[in-house]
């Protein structure tokens, strides 16, 4: 029996990689630069899976171009180069990675904030520079311990972040689209984003990128912020308007900022926030762990197995969309 040929964009870690050649032909672009648009339409020209990554603008152009397309998976759980409505028009499922992140993302996010308020990296760099040996005084960081952490995008990680902060002492509050039942159990206080900005402490931001959320952090923002306020990004660069924050960061309307996310991503070598001090920068490594990137590999290769075989898939994000496959419009 012929094997149904998938193309795979960007990396898939083992054991997933070899299930998914066991069951299907791969076609895999893994070089440095994004894979070429006119390839990639020749690509999927007659691939049945798809697996994508970020780099990869998915709409109705492509879907045009996969006449046999059955089903698409991404190793995230971000899908903002996803057309989502196109992918539920053209009758094709998307798979990506909620639930198996959660902690390693939380972690990330919180770390950056220990980071931020302790200043490490700048101890780090202090000793790099042998300011140590000459006697140079390091300036002091904050306790966290009775301060008030503002979370914006109370999803599963805000809610992971929110119990870590807990433990830490910390006075949890929130924003999000739509108001959590849970508020008691997750130990985080709904309040509204103007309240937010305005009283936290540090914000964590985790929002999912869209319409709505692009920009969100602007000009008027960080000026609402108290002036000793940490802002830190592990969601997607574009919510931050990114000269803003640069700004906000010269002028000191707040002290510190630790993204994880950019805009642009990469960062050009001599992009203005690499010349800031008040600044940490991680590469996009929420869930980079070994554990939870070797999980999302699985799921992702789960959710295309049961696409290809028309079976229910463990995480799709178009699922109630889709009624009947395979009748292309
Ligand atoms: O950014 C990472 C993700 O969306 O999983």
């Amino acid at each position: 029996m012929n094997k149904p040929k998938v193309v795979l964009i960007g990396a898939l870690m083992d054991p997933a990689l070899e299930k998914l050649q066991n069951f299907c032909s791969v076609k895999q672009w893994d070089e440095q630069q994004s894979i070429p648009q006119e390839i990639l339409m020749e690509w999927v020209a007659d691939a049945e899976g798809l697996i994508v990554n970020n780099s990869v603008t998915v709409n109705e152009e492509l879907l045009q171009h996969a006449p046999r397309l059955k089903v698409i998976a991404q190793v995230s759980v971000g899908y903002d180069n996803v057309d989502i409505e196109a992918c539920s028009k053209y009758k094709i499922p998307f798979g990506n990675t909620p639930g198996v992140l959660v902690d390693a993302t939380a972690n990330l996010a919180f770390s950056l904030l220990l980071c931020s308020t302790r200043r490490i990296h700048e101890g780090w760099d202090f000793i790099r520079s042998n300011s140590w040996a000459l006697g140079h005084r390091l300036a002091l960081g904050t306790d966290i311990a009775g301060k008030t952490l503002g979370i914006v995008g109370m999803g599963q990680i805000g809610a992971a972040v929110a119990q870590r902060a807990n433990a830490f002492g910390m006075n949890v509050i929130y924003y999000n689209r739509n108001r959590r039942q849970d508020d008691e159990k997750i130990g985080a206080a709904y309040q509204s984003f103007e309240f937010l900005l305005k009283e936290s402490d540090a914000i964590i931001v985790l929002t999912p990128l869209s319409q709505e959320t692009r920009g969100l952090f602007g000009p008027a923002e960080f000026r609402k912020m108290k002036s000793t306020a940490c802002f830190i990004n592990v969601s997607r660069g574009s919510v931050v308007d990114t000269d803003a924050l640069v700004e906000a960061l010269q002028t000191g309307e707040i002290a510190y900022a630790a993204l994880d996310v950019t805009d642009p991503e990469p960062l050009a070598q001599d992009h203005p926030i690499l010349k800031l001090s008040n600044i940490l920068i991680t590469p996009h490594i929420g869930s980079a762990t070994l554990e939870t990137r070797t999980a999302m590999a699985q799921l992702t290769v789960d959710n295309i197995l049961a696409g290809l075989a028309d079976r229910p898939m463990a995480a799709c994000v178009n699922a109630s969309k889709i009624t009947e496959k395979n009748e292309k419009p």
